[in-house]
């Protein structure tokens, strides 16, 4: 594995709460959990429902705490260690399901930003069963309360009208486990991951199917998708706590402020790690390897949108031979062809279709920047207008993740015209790399008042992280906010390129502004 990269001093350690039975085998639940807490950079916090004499071969004895202990673990916390997020995993019987969610009831109204991950753990991985459940346990108590629910194939089965938990798994198609899991996202008012792994819809990959619901912090696009996460097979048996790591990993990612769709990728790389690496511990399935932060791109899974009308194109666009280094977008000729003067060699027009112009004045200062990038020699981006760019020979096209669902890439990557990608997120990031573009941007990074943004604005640590997983595939270019205040900074994440507005445009002199910027980049790296 590659050696791990660590951003912590960038931000406070977050506190995760698990909510969880114990595993005297050490695989799973809570010591599971507070495991994955820690190797992902959280403070874990554990709160516990269960006591299990259990190992890798057999589940021999389950006792509930007291209902005292359990509400003394929650007050005895909370005065204390407020948390950032919570897992869920294992609830011994309907009471004990029905104190917490009564407990939560309140706790949210006072921390209702704090999200809640619910694992309805039901059978432990060497097939026993985790509590008495002679009647299933009724998760509608927690309706409202939860940001996402992680069943496996038999539970999300149990929770829904696919009742028959012993044989309707095997039986269930593609299409009955994507309709289940949509039923399940209606029944609770949350997000679904429904984990793929038990069921062989194809025996060489893992596919799990992630139904969004009312996402925050994520485009409109997102925030009600449906997703396909595929990721290849790995071939262990020792996957002994695999349900539990995930949904840890879900709420510790979470816990650092990433989006749900972020948290699940990372999440799923992070068990893909432990998978690759786990070695049997006991006569029956070993648990997980415990490892860091994934960085690895190979880890992550392959992001399929459900209502793709199109998949991404077998081919990569352009590579870029140079850096980009300081960047300008801009929105006007004389701006632009005195920044060419100046010897930029990277810049993209940026106008936007509401600029208040007709569609033949557009197309008229379209043409006059390409013309101008060609007789200075350099790389010019236009923004958006993919037709226009292919039309007058553009160096190059930039488009957002929504450009990309209306744009022509097979056009674009046709007339030989490079490719730049928006992303705002790990899976914008992913999903824009399915494209092999000829550079990924970054952004925003700090708040900015140039563009009205859907999402938070990313910062350092984030930066950071995309940096890291990306930096050895693709030329990274970080937006939004960047000026002479904090481009050091930026400088320090790793990233190589920075494209600026305001910073140039805003500048009493733009050319000389550029060449600060320029001088003081070039001096950080
Ligand atoms: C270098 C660079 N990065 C990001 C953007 C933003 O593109 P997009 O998300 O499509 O938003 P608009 O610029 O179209 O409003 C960009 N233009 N350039
Ligand atoms: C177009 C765009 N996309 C993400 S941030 C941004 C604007 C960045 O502008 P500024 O450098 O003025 O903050
Ligand atoms: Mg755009």
């Amino acid at each position: 594995m590659t050696p791990t990269k660590h951003f912590n001093h960038l931000v406070p350690k977050p506190i995760v709460w698990t909510i969880a039975g114990s595993d005297s085998g050490g695989g799973a639940g809570i010591q599971a959990d507070l495991a994955t807490i820690n190797d992902l950079g959280g403070h874990g916090c554990s709160v516990i429902t269960t006591l299990t004499a259990q190992s890798s071969v057999a589940v021999d004895l389950v006792e509930p705490v007291s209902e005292a202990m359990l509400l003394t673990q929650l007050s005895t916390l909370l005065a204390d260690l407020p948390p950032q997020a919570i897992k869920i995993g294992l609830l011994a019987d309907q009471q004990q399901l029905q104190l917490l969610a009564d407990w939560l009831a309140n706790f949210k109204t006072h921390y209702p930003h704090v999200p809640v991950i619910l694992d309805p753990v039901m059978v432990a991985s060497c097939g026993d069963e985790l509590g008495n459940r002679s009647t299933p346990l009724d998760f509608s108590r927690f309706k409202g309360l939860i940001s996402l629910i992680t069943p496996n194939v038999k539970e999300l089965a149990r929770l829904t009208s696919f009742t028959d938990a012993q044989t309707i798994p095997s039986k269930m198609t593609k299409a009955d486990f994507a309709a289940a899991a949509i039923q399940l996202a209606e029944q609770l008012g949350c997000s679904v991951l429904a984990k793929g792994g038990d069921n062989r819809f194809d025996p060489h990959l893992a596919e799990d199917l992630l139904v969004c619901h009312d996402v925050a912090g994520c485009s409109e696009l997102d925030s009600h998708g449906h997703f396909w996460l595929v990721s290849d097979r790995i071939d262990t048996v020792h996957n002994h706590g695999s349900g539990c790591t995930l949904s840890s990993a879900i709420a510790s990612v979470l816990a650092f402020g990433f989006v749900l769709h972020d948290a699940i990728v990372v999440a799923k790389a992070y068990v893909n790690q432990g998978l690759t690496h786990a070695r049997g511990l006991g006569h029956g399935p070993g648990p997980l390897a415990r490892t860091t932060w994934p960085h690895s791109l190979l880890q992550y899974p392959k992001i399929v949108a459900v209502c793709a009308d199109k998949q991404p194109q077998p081919y990569a666009f352009k590579r870029l031979t140079t850096d980009l280094g300081v960047y300008p977008v801009v929105n006007n000729l004389l701006l632009l062809e005195q920044l060419l003067a100046a010897g930029v060699k990277t810049i993209q027009l940026r106008v936007k279709s509401d600029a208040g112009i007709t569609a033949a004045e557009l197309e008229a200062q379209i043409q006059t920047a390409i013309a101008l990038g060609k007789h200075y020699d350099a790389q010019l981006f236009i923004n958006d207008h993919w037709q226009l760019a292919i039309k007058h020979g553009a160096f190059g096209v930039h488009l957002g993740q929504e450009d990309l669902a209306m744009a022509d890439l097979n056009a674009i990557h046709g007339a030989g015209l490079a490719l730049g990608i928006s992303s705002h997120s790990y899976f914008e990031l992913l999903r824009a790399h399915q494209h092999a573009p000829s550079y990924i941007a970054l952004g925003h990074i700090f708040p900015t008042t140039t563009k009205q943004m859907p999402s938070a604005p990313q910062g350092l640590f984030k930066l950071a992280h995309y940096v890291e997983l990306l930096k050895a595939y693709y030329p990274l270019v970080a937006i939004g906010g960047i000026g002479p205040s904090n481009l050091d900074q930026v400088n320090a994440t790793g990233v190589r390129n920075i494209a600026v507005v305001r910073a140039i445009t805003e500048a009493d002199d733009p050319i000389a502004a550029l060449a600060e910027l320029t001088r003081a980049w070039e001096q950080g790296r």
